[in-house]
């Protein structure tokens, strides 16, 4: 697997809190989901990667390269974060001026062609700019320095959903290129469920898991049964639980075989946010 971006034990530890020993890694030309609970760490993980705050252990490589001083590094990589930080007073103009100084990369024509995809207006100050137009301008200026990796952190939730639709678009095109590939996270996991080709999910600091979106679409499912039926349940086969009021709710790996296994058993597909639910409000099995 040809790795844009690679991260090894990544380990940071604040009061209260350890990013534990994180690896996962973002191969060429595709785009990966961080999801997880608030508090979980998907920021730290991003500010570790960026080395925005000090790691404590671990290491991060940029095709094949440890992040450094190096200037083409910076350039390569686009970020996004839940928050601008542009000066007020600027404009999208006067912004795309002082973005062409400072990227070497930076194409101008691609830019002023986002502005009008994103209908943006040139000449407005940002403060006057709407959250998600803000965003928007973020994004546009990620892109428009070209970089071949993106991270994005929580870039897509202040978008209202046509807006959001356009912007998936805009980063599927991005992974059109097989050199490029994206890094984002999200909570709104309906997106990561249309664009992601990989899902990395981090739970209390740790990952829980980091797997191909098809393998969670196809074969994760959740066998819905009662106390009976659970008490008979090879717990081997079982990934988390819980209990509401009628029923128990067990994320399973495999849902054929559940299916083939026990008969008459009622197993749902599972969307993210199922997953999502049953590993952080259910019991682990294992
Ligand atoms: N600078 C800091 N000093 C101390 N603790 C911090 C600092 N930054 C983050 N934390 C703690 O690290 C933990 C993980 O936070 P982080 O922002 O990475 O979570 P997250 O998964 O991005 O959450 P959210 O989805 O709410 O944005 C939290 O408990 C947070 O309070």
């Amino acid at each position: 697997m040809d790795a844009i971006l690679q991260v090894e034990n990544l380990t940071k530890q604040y009061a209260g809190f350890m990013l534990d020993h994180v690896s996962f890694s973002v191969p060429k030309g595709t785009i990966m989901g961080l999801i997880g609970e608030n508090g979980a760490g998907k920021s730290t993980t991003i500010n570790a990667i960026l080395d925005l705050i000090h790691k404590d252990d671990g290491t991060v490589t940029f095709w094949g390269q440890e992040l450094s001083s190096s200037r083409q590094l910076k350039e390569d990589i686009g970020v996004v974060f839940d928050g601008i930080n542009f000066y007020d007073t600027l404009t999208p103009a006067k912004v795309g001026k002082i973005s062409s100084a400072a990227y070497k990369q930076w194409d101008e024509y691609l830019y002023q062609d986002f502005l009008n995809r994103f209908q943006l207006p040139p000449d407005k100050e940002i403060k006057t700019l709407s959250k998600g137009m803000k965003m928007k301008l973020c994004i546009a200026v990620a892109l428009s320095h070209k970089p071949k990796l993106l991270i994005l952190d929580e870039a897509t939730s202040g978008l209202d959903p046509v807006m959001r639709d356009d912007i998936l678009d805009v980063f599927l095109d991005f992974v059109q290129d097989e050199n490029h590939s994206i890094l984002m996270s999200s909570h709104i996991t309906t997106d990561l469920e249309k664009v992601a080709d990989y899902i990395t999910f981090i739970h209390q600091g740790k990952v829980l898991f980091c797997k191909t979106k098809d393998e969670l679409r196809y074969h994760y499912g959740i066998f819905r049964c009662g106390a009976a039926m659970f008490d008979q349940l090879d717990k081997e086969e079982i990934l988390a639980y819980r209990k509401d009021d009628y029923q128990w709710n067990v994320l399973v790996a495999d849902k054929e075989k559940v299916r083939r296994k026990y008969k008459n058993a009622v197993v749902d597909d599972a969307t993210i946010d199922d997953i999502l639910l049953l590993y952080v409000k259910g019991e682990q099995a294992r």
